[in-house]
C-alpha cells in the first residue's frame, strides 16, 4: 500500500484536513426504508431514515435491540434491499458498491476459519479478488502490521485470544483496501479491559488510514469515545431519533472519559436512548 493508498484524503481538499468544500458523502441515505415480510405479517426494520456520511467520518449506530442497526448496515453493504427511499454508497447503489469492493465488513465473531492460519485468513479476499502472488503476500504483512499482529502469520485462530482473532478479522476487512469499513458489534463479546485497548487501537488504525467507519454498538462510551458522529436510533420501526457531531478532537485518550464534555455527549446519547424508548 502506498502513502496515499493509507491517506487516502492526504491530497483532497476536502478530506478531514482541507479546507475546501464539504467531503463528499460516501454513503447517503435518504427516506430509507426496510419493511420485512414474515409469516407473522410485516415488519417495519427503518422507518424513513436520512444520513449522510462524509469521508473519512466516524460514524457509531447506538439503540436496543432490534431497532435495525444491523439492517442499516446490510443494505448499506448491499445485502438487504430496501422497500423505500434511496441509498447510494460512493455515488453507486448498493449492490455496484458490493461488486466494486467498495467496504469490509467485520461481524461481532471474528469469523476466521480454523483450518486456515491467521495469514490464510486474510489473504482469503484477496484470493477471491485474484490478487497476484506478490501483492498477495505484501497485503498480508503490511495489514497484520497495521492490527499489530506481526508475528502471528502462521499460528491458527485458536492459538489467539478472543481480542487478538478480531484483530485478525480487522486486518481481513482492512486487505484489500476498501475506504469504508463496516463494523457490527465488533468487540461487543469481548471483555472490558480488551475492548478499551482494541477501541484504542481502532482508533489510531482509523486515524492513520483516513477510512470512513461505520460501526454498531450498544455501549454508550464505545460510541462516544469512537465517533465523529453519534446516531442514535429508536425501536417500532426503527428510525434515527438523533444525531449527535461529537466535538471531542479527533485525538483522544482513554481518559477523555472523565472529562465534561465527554461525559455530556454521554448524557445526550442516553436521554436520546430513552426518549425513543418512551416513544414505543
Ligand atoms: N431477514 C429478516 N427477516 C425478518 N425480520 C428481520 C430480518 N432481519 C431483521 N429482522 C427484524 O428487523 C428488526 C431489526 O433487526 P436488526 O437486526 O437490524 O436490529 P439491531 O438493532 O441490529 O438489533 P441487535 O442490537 O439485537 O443486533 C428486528 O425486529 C428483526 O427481528
Amino acid at each position: 500500500m502506498t502513502d496515499t493508498d493509507l491517506h487516502p484524503w492526504k491530497n483532497t481538499p476536502g478530506g478531514p484536513e482541507g479546507r475546501g468544500a464539504a467531503p463528499p458523502s460516501v454513503v447517503r441515505a435518504d427516506g430509507l426504508n426496510l419493511t420485512f415480510q414474515t409469516n407473522d405479517g410485516p415488519v417495519h426494520a427503518l422507518k424513513e431514515v436520512d444520513l449522510s456520511v462524509a469521508k473519512g467520518e466516524f460514524v457509531s449506530f447506538i439503540g436496543p435491540s432490534g431497532c435495525g442497526k444491523t439492517t442499516f448496515l446490510r443494505c448499506v453493504a448491499g445485502l438487504e434491499t430496501p422497500t423505500g427511499g434511496t441509498l447510494t454508497v460512493n455515488d453507486m447503489s448498493p449492490d455496484e458498491a458490493r461488486r466494486a469492493r467498495a467496504y469490509g465488513y467485520v461481524f461481532q465473531a471474528a469469523g476466521l476459519y480454523p483450518w486456515r492460519t491467521i495469514g490464510g485468513n486474510i489473504r482469503l479476499p484477496l484470493e477471491i479478488m485474484g490478487f497476484p502472488a506478490a501483492e498477495k503476500k505484501r497485503r498480508v504483512a503490511e495489514t497484520l502490521k497495521l492490527v499489530d499482529l506481526d508475528g502471528f502469520e502462521k499460528k491458527f485462530p485458536w492459538q489467539l485470544s478472543g481480542g487478538m482473532q478480531q484483530r485478525a478479522s480487522i486486518a481481513r476487512a482492512l486487505s484489500f483496501d476498501a475506504d469504508l469499513l463496516l463494523m457490527d458489534e465488533p468487540f461487543g463479546a469481548l471483555d472490558e479491559i480488551v475492548r478499551d485497548r482494541l477501541n484504542e487501537e481502532l482508533l489510531a488504525l482509523w486515524d492513520r488510514t483516513g477510512k470512513t467507519m461505520l460501526f454498531v454498538t450498544h455501549s454508550i462510551p464505545e460510541a462516544v469515545y469512537l465517533s465523529t458522529k453519534i446516531v442514535v436510533m429508536s425501536p417500532r420501526p426503527g428510525r434515527i431519533s438523533d444525531v449527535i457531531d461529537s466535538p471531542l478532537p479527533r485525538e483522544r485518550p482513554l481518559d477523555i472519559r472523565d472529562s465534561r464534555e465527554f461525559i455530556e455527549i454521554a448524557h445526550r446519547v442516553r436521554e436520546g436512548l430513552r426518549a425513543g424508548m418512551d416513544a414505543v
